[in-house]
């Protein structure tokens, strides 16, 4: 059995709830069809009524490949093909396509759903985006290297993909790689780790890795300074690619003449190409944002009043990120009360919003939005009782900051997690304690999302 027909349930559900399907809808269209096929970049669907096969097109071919990816982690194509018409011969023929860019932006970690053609253009970030384009248009050539700042969930990351996906588009044999400085930090302790017990080869391969890319993003830059080993090797990294003409994109919170702790062969580095920033959007940019989620989520069978999103785009100024989670809280809420969907709705919807990064509170409510972004895993999953890894270390995480970070005694953690008893989150804590001891990247994630929780 494939990824794709394991978490075909998953998929399924995931599509349903994204979608709000009704049972009947969901019954009709979703629940007949079949994976008959994986390929190495396609997933063919057997559609078992011929006459419905162009309306499941045309409704769920883009629905079905974001939860595919999202599912599973890869991107795939998706074809549909009814049963009782498609010829074997035919079928074989269309799988033998050549390496397709949708496997080379997997590759590169990339985000489907960031592309420049989903990025709202205003007056907070035309610049950046001018630049990024710019930059996609000819990778190397223009601003090398292009660093891009800006608050929290102002849209950073969405533009660096927007850019790793142009360049794919046009280029699909260049090497372009996203990570977040995360990633890089933990993958270079690991090489330092193994080449100190005997495996020299280990940073050998890190720096070649990191050393032969045509297109280096690297996200959140801020989360290595500090970090002198980290620093020193990105130095050197940095300056391979740069004297090559390889093209590097960096974000950051800030711009590198205020990152305190940023070496200064460093920060006049970061500041010989363009250096753009993305500021808070303006009213008009917050109602084209919501617009264009309502349009690309297919709300707008929701009939959102005018008031309820000038509502959402007045209270919710300084986080993109926020202001479309208010819209998707919306929903949940309509659906979870069949209440109109009304300001007071909305009202409701923005109670919980978090304030403004700089005087905000550490709750449990902040560690467990704060750890479902950073693991890329949903709010409901934390408080599931599913126990697979990728979901239990990050709710054990959530545990040992609730623990560490808030006065919140072991049973009220208990109950934000989904009614857990003392004694779990009292064994999830300990856990997290000894890993962080015993892993020098568990402990640099565990750092990151503490400065994410509470930059100052
Ligand atoms: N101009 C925009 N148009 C459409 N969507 C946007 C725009 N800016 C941001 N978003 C959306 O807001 C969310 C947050 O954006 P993103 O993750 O890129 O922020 P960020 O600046 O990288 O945040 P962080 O500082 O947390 O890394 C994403 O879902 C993104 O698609």
């Amino acid at each position: 059995m494939n990824i794709v027909e394991e978490n075909w349930e998953e998929i399924i559900q995931k599509l349903k709830i994204e979608h709000s399907l009704t049972d009947v809808s969901f019954k009709t269209w979703i629940l007949p069809l079949r994976v008959y096929k994986v390929t190495s970049n396609t997933v063919y669907i057997l559609v078992n009524l011929k006459a419905s096969i162009d309306y499941i097109k045309n409704k769920y071919l883009l629905p079905f490949q974001v939860c595919i990816a999202e599912v599973v982690g890869k991107e795939y194509e998706v074809k549909f093909i009814a049963e009782n018409e498609f010829d074997p011969k035919d079928f074989e023929d269309k799988t033998a396509t050549p390496k397709s860019k949708v496997t080379v932006s997997q590759a590169a970690n990339l985000n489907p759903k960031y592309t420049f053609d989903t990025f709202v253009v205003g007056g907070n970030n035309n610049f950046a985006h001018a630049a990024s384009l710019a930059v996609a248009e000819s990778p190397g050539e223009v601003y090398n290297p292009l660093f891009l700042y800006g608050g929290v969930g102002l849209g950073k990351t969405h533009l660096m993909h927007s850019i790793a996906h142009f360049i794919l588009e046009n280029e699909p044999e260049k090497k372009v790689l996203y990570v977040t400085s995360e990633t890089f930090t933990n993958e270079l302790i690991e090489a330092i780790k193994n080449g100190k017990t005997g495996n020299e080869s280990a940073m050998t391969a890190f720096r070649e890795k990191y050393r032969s890319i045509d297109v280096l993003l690297i996200d959140d830059i801020q989360f290595i300074i500090g970090k002198e080993s980290t620093q020193e090797e990105f130095f050197h990294t940095f300056n391979h690619l740069h004297i090559s003409g390889k093209q590097i994109i960096i974000s950051s919170d800030k711009p590198p003449k205020d990152i305190e702790t940023l070496e200064a062969r460093l920060r006049s580095r970061f500041e010989c190409g363009l250096v753009a920033d993305i500021s808070s959007p303006d009213y008009e940019t917050r109602m084209a944002i919501l617009r264009k989620k309502e349009e690309l989520d297919g709300l707008d069978k929701y009939n959102i009043p005018d008031a309820v999103m000038q509502y959402i785009a007045s209270n919710v100024k300084s986080n993109i990120r926020e202001l479309e989670g208010s819209l998707n809280k919306l929903i949940a809420l309509y659906k979870l009360k069949n209440a109109p969907i009304d300001i007071n709705l909305a009202a409701e919807a923005l109670k919980d919003i978090v304030s403004p990064n700089e005087n905000r509170q550490v709750t449990p409510e902040l560690i467990l939005d704060v750890v479902s972004e950073h693991f890329n895993i949903s709010i409901a999953d934390l408080k599931s009782g599913k126990r697979n890894a990728e979901i239990a270390i990050p709710r054990q995480i959530v545990m040992y900051l609730c623990r560490t970070m808030t006065d919140t005694p072991l049973k009220a953690i208990g109950l934000t997690l989904g009614g857990r008893d003392h004694s779990t989150i009292s064994h999830g804590v300990d856990k997290v304690t000894a890993d962080i001891k015993a892993s020098d990247t568990f402990s640099n994630t565990i750092d990151i999302i503490k400065k994410k929780l509470n930059p100052v």
